[in-house]
């Protein structure tokens, strides 16, 4: 992105807002996409994001998420670029709470949980400025990582997309590539339901199984601190191993770009589930397309965590929202996959043309908007 306003278009973004303050090294990037359905929703993520141009991609996924799923919001993003040390270092908690204090006023954004930060960063950011989603219990929060909203959600969408790609759930081999609150969920609903997950991923490298993994003892050894590869079971293989592990279905649940136009020739599944927000460039997407390989898009596909923060925020209770997780995500992975099976649509073009419309309409109503079609009133 040479120029700001290069990433914009007729839906945003709205605002995009840089903080820095040296005193504690607190480096952020806000962005606001589009917030014409409502407030913004936008996960923290603590990690190294690339580029200003790579958040606003981010924030248009959280825009497309909330339309997808019919909430009354728009979507953002907040990164919080890392210092050394972990979340609960005592100079993180600072720097959380600053970037919460210097957005007091911006009411249109409301902080949900992603990479890197938790419903203890919620609680920190519900302090400072009183909008955050995905509280702990203690707070009014369902707990949402615990419960795997968005593992929920992914299972849900693999399930629906099966039938599409004339294979079962059951003993269909899974690869997951990342194993945090997403991967670690989307293993344990999937496993529960009669899957064999043979390839299992982290940042510490791949652990691969043909007779399937054992989930709880993984989960334990990350909850440990660990690394998937620290198990004594299972092949020990590189990293990126796992992209071309022989597998039935695929899911991307570690971070952007995980497949590229250079490794996406590897992957030998028949199905790909992006767990993780911008897992798949656009290109990625058709290549899979055009070989006949399902790619059931992350803002479809992983819409469980956000519905649950925004059920959770007005009140719902955990059966609530994982009834509510299941209907919206079965109902929009059914649609844009019977476009692609009667149109030949993309799934990615289905998904935008299905987010679009509440969007589009609401703007319709609005004075300041790009698409508005009420020029007499501006
Ligand atoms: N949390 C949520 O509810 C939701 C998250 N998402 C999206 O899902 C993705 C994952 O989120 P979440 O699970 O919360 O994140 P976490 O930080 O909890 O987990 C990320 C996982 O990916 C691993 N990882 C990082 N880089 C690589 C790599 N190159 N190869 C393999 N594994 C890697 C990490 O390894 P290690 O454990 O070693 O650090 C970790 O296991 C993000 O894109 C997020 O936006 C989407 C919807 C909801
Ligand atoms: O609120 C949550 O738990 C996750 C929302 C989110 O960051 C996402 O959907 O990418």
């Amino acid at each position: 992105m040479r120029d700001i306003f290069d990433a914009a278009d007729e839906f945003g973004p709205t605002r995009i807002i840089h903080l820095w303050e040296p005193s504690i090294g607190l480096k952020a990037t806000v962005i606001i996409d589009n917030n014409i359905l409502g407030p913004a929703i936008g996960g923290l993520r603590i990690a190294a994001v690339a580029s200003t141009s790579e958040c606003c991609r981010l924030a248009r996924t959280m825009t497309l998420k909330c339309a997808a799923a019919d909430l009354p919001h728009g979507g953002g993003i907040a990164v919080l670029h890392p210092a050394p040390g972990s979340l609960e270092n005592a100079y993180n908690q600072h720097r959380v709470r600053a970037l919460a204090g210097a957005l007091r006023s911006e009411d249109q954004f409301i902080f949900t949980p992603d990479m890197g930060s938790d419903e203890t960063a919620m609680a920190w950011i519900h302090d400072e400025n009183g909008r955050a989603m995905g509280l702990p219990r203690e707070l009014g929060g369902i707990a949402l990582s615990r419960i795997g909203a968005a593992g929920w959600g992914i299972y849900h969408a693999t399930e629906v997309a099966l039938r599409y790609c004339g294979f079962k759930l059951e003993d269909a081999r899974v690869v997951i590539q990342g194993f945090g609150t997403v991967g670690q969920n989307t293993a344990r609903y999937l496993a529960e339901n009669g899957a064999v997950v043979v390839g299992i991923s982290d940042s510490g490298g791949t652990l691969y199984h043909p007779r399937g993994l054992d989930i709880a003892e993984l989960v334990a050894l990350k909850k440990n601190g660990g690394s998937v590869t620290d198990s004594t079971e299972g092949e020990r293989l590189a990293r990126d191993a796992a992209v071309h592990l022989d597998c039935d279905i695929w899911i991307a649940a570690a971070g952007t770009d995980a497949i590229t136009q250079v490794n996406v020739d590897r992957l030998k599944a028949r199905l790909v589930v992006e767990a993780a927000d911008a897992s798949l460039p656009p290109s990625a997407e058709r290549y899979l397309h055009e070989k006949g390989v399902i790619c059931v898009p992350d803002f479809i596909a992983n819409a469980g965590g956000l519905i649950g923060a925004a059920m959770e925020y007005r009140g719902a209770n955990k059966t609530q929202i994982l009834s509510a997780i299941k209907e919206k995500i079965r109902r929009n992975t059914e649609k844009i996959l019977q476009s692609v099976e009667t149109d030949g649509t993309l799934p990615r073009e289905a998904a935008i043309q299905l987010a679009i419309k509440p969007i589009v309409k609401a703007m319709g109503y609005r004075r300041w908007s790009g698409l508005s079609t009420n020029k007499g009133t501006a």
